[in-house]
């Protein structure tokens, strides 16, 4: 084993809390509802490092499948409002199943229903990590899902990869391990080329990465691309990302203690402070500012603010206090953040001086079009 591996397993060995993530590929045995025996094995791991004063917070997909095994139903139903009637009758299930099995171990555990919005919206943000908190000291284990059954489409996270990210963010965890039901992430989707290999570590912004990472499969929602994706989030409040089998034995015991099991997946710069996070967390974009090459230059080199003068076009309808994504000319993503005109007044503005915009507005809100503490570099 290189110095370098062994240095970063032992990153693992140290940790103190963190959130394990069980997909659904996992969990859901071939589709036919939960695998209770194997949710039992890895509440027992759980349950181990619990004993060894590792605080854990679960994030546990398996609602939908085990509701619609409950109802009878073969395929997974398309419409919404069954995805919703499912998730509703599977999340029960879901509960009970786990909470059986903590109770093995005279553990308590609770359940926690999370929506985007819950995460987006900042106090709600700030009640959701209060009540986390509280629940962790009280030596509880939080299990999460997202609340399918009232999100639409359009504000949902969908795959579990994602909350576990914000999850990990919103407590600081030290680590974040994604079970799945593959033994890490592959050069090439193990399931289309059968001569893939396993990439044991790497770090989390590595671009290669996200080009290797493929879709789900039949039963999970966002196969490795959303894995990759979530230790990029992850790794903003510093946290570390394993993806690896649920079903090797005793994998979470043994990463815990520093074994090289799956892919780690290495945070390379310095934690972003709470407001930062929450803002590099936010996924509803509403606009698009597009930055001259000056723009783009200040805002990564010294952190500064963004004029009006450094963009050339804002796309989209969005309000004053919505978030907006500043790309370059060629349309790569810089940063986002929240903007301080809505579209109508930032068309106006834009490619101006700030000492215009009162003539322009009649009125000057700011002179940034964002303020560097409501910006974050992506
Ligand atoms: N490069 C890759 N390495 C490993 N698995 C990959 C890769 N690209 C795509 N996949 C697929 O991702 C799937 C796991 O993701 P997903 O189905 O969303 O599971 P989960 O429900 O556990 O999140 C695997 O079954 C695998 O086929
Ligand atoms: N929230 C959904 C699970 C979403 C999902 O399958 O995500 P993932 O486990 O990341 O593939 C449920 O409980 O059915």
């Amino acid at each position: 084993m290189s110095e370098s591996q062994s240095t970063s397993r032992d990153a693992l060995r140290g940790a103190r809390r963190v959130v394990i993530k069980i997909g659904s590929a996992l969990l859901t045995n071939d589709g036919r509802g939960l695998d209770a025996e194997a949710v039992g094995g890895w509440v027992d791991q759980i349950a181990s490092l619990h004993a060894r004063g590792i605080e854990v917070v679960l994030v546990s997909s398996g609602a939908v499948a085990e509701g619609m095994a409950r109802l009878g139903w073969v395929s997974r139903p398309s419409a919404v409002y069954e995805l919703q009637a499912a998730a509703a009758v599977g999340q029960s299930g879901l509960s009970q199943c786990y909470e059986g099995h903590f109770a093995r171990h005279g553990l308590r555990s609770a359940q926690v229903l999370l929506t985007h919005d819950d995460l987006s919206d900042r106090k709600r943000y700030l009640n959701a990590r209060s009540a986390l908190r509280t629940l962790v000291a009280l030596r509880v284990v939080p299990v999460i899902n997202e609340n399918d059954t009232v999100v639409t489409d359009e504000i949902r996270f969908g795959d579990n990869d994602t909350l576990g990210a914000l999850v990990a963010n919103l407590l600081e965890a030290d680590a974040l391990i994604l079970l799945t039901d593959q033994e890490g992430l592959f050069d090439a989707d193990p399931r289309h080329d059968p001569e893939a290999r396993l990439i044991a570590e790497g770090r989390a912004d590595d671009p290669a990465l996200a080009a290797v990472a493929g879709d789900g499969g039949a039963l999970g929602r966002g196969g490795m691309t959303t894995k990759v994706r979530a230790a990029r989030l992850a790794a903003r409040s510093g946290a570390l990302t394993v993806i690896a089998s649920g079903r090797q034995a005793s994998v979470l015991t043994r990463l815990a203690e520093g074994e090289t099991l799956g892919t780690l997946l290495m945070p390379d710069h310095a934690p972003l402070a709470a407001r930062k996070r929450w803002l590099a967390g936010q996924l509803q974009v509403r606009g698009t500012l597009v930055l001259d090459d000056g723009a783009v230059e200040v805002l990564h080199r010294h952190g500064s603010s963004l004029l009006p003068v450094g963009v050339r076009r804002a796309e989209g309808v969005f309000k004053r206090g919505d978030m907006v994504v500043c790309v370059n000319e060629q349309g790569a993503r810089v940063a986002k953040g929240l903007v301080n005109y809505g579209s109508d007044e930032a068309r106006r503005i834009v490619g101006q001086p700030s000492h215009r915009i009162e003539t322009l507005l009649g009125y000057m809100e700011s002179p940034e079009l964002i303020h560097r503490d409501n910006l974050v570099i992506i």
